[in-house]
């Protein structure tokens, strides 16, 4: 059975319908790539999973049970953890508070937890939110969503802006998390080809729509199709 499973979702805000009867699923421990040009409706996706954009119509299943009604905090604490792409850490908190605001009780990370996993974390724990490098700052708010003990975790462009050399550690650092733990991750990434080496599958969207899905080998071997989607 799918952990996640969208059934002909549409979705969007106030008035405005930005996916249209979408359907996926993602299985325990898969890693799915959302990709597609700029204003397709990739972060619009995450958003309805979380129920922070509007449901017009379709269903939500988490471990076959419908969540399509579900609070955004229900969600959470379903197993649902995103990471959103302005990493919304707050600036006037210290790194150890923004990871403990985030901490649920008995879950499978505490403090020293997210700390062996991101070192950098535990060196700048007194550091403020907002005297953190890009990197740093992604590191937390994904620190931050592993202390709610997710099985799903969602990043939206989680290596926008950071140099080479932080994205190589990031995505080695979430392939082991993902091997050691065994969540799932839905990943939105403009680097098609990157993420297509991580991900196991992969779906293009265009105009709210699923153009284009598939295994992510067999999408990077013939890569021309998946580029056609994101030129402009
Ligand atoms: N809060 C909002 N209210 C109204 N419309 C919105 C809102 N957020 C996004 N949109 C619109 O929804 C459409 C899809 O946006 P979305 O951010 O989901 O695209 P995206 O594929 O993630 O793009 P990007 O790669 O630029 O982040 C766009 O036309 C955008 O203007």
């Amino acid at each position: 059975m799918s952990l996640l499973e969208i059934e002909r979702l549409t979705a969007g805000y106030g008035e405005a319908v930005v996916l249209e009867e979408m359907s996926l699923s993602v299985s325990e421990g898969e890693c799915l790539a959302v990709l597609g040009r700029n204003g397709v409706g990739k972060s619009t996706l995450m958003l309805a999973i979380m129920a922070h954009a509007a449901r017009f119509a379709g269903r939500l299943r988490w471990d076959g049970h419908d969540f399509s009604t579900l609070s955004t905090n229900q969600r959470v604490g379903l197993g649902l953890g995103w990471v959103p792409q302005e990493r919304e850490i707050f600036p006037s908190l210290t790194v150890e508070e923004n990871l403990l605001v985030a901490h649920r009780r008995g879950g499978r990370f505490d403090l020293n937890g997210i700390y062996e996993v991101f070192p950098r974390l535990k060196q700048r724990r007194r550091n403020m939110g907002d005297k953190l490098s890009g990197g740093e700052q992604q590191m937390l708010a994904i620190g931050r969503t592993l202390m709610t003990s997710p099985r799903l975790l969602l990043l939206d462009e989680p290596f926008e802006g950071l140099a080479p050399v932080i994205v190589e550690e990031l995505e080695e650092t979430l392939m082991r998390l993902r091997r050691d733990s065994g969540f799932a991750i839905i990943i939105v990434e403009q680097r098609a080809e990157d993420v297509l080496r991580l991900s196991d599958r992969a779906i293009v969207l265009d105009r709210g729509k699923i153009v284009l899905e598939g295994k992510s080998a067999e999408l990077l071997a013939d890569f021309e199709q998946v580029h056609r989607w994101l030129s402009v």
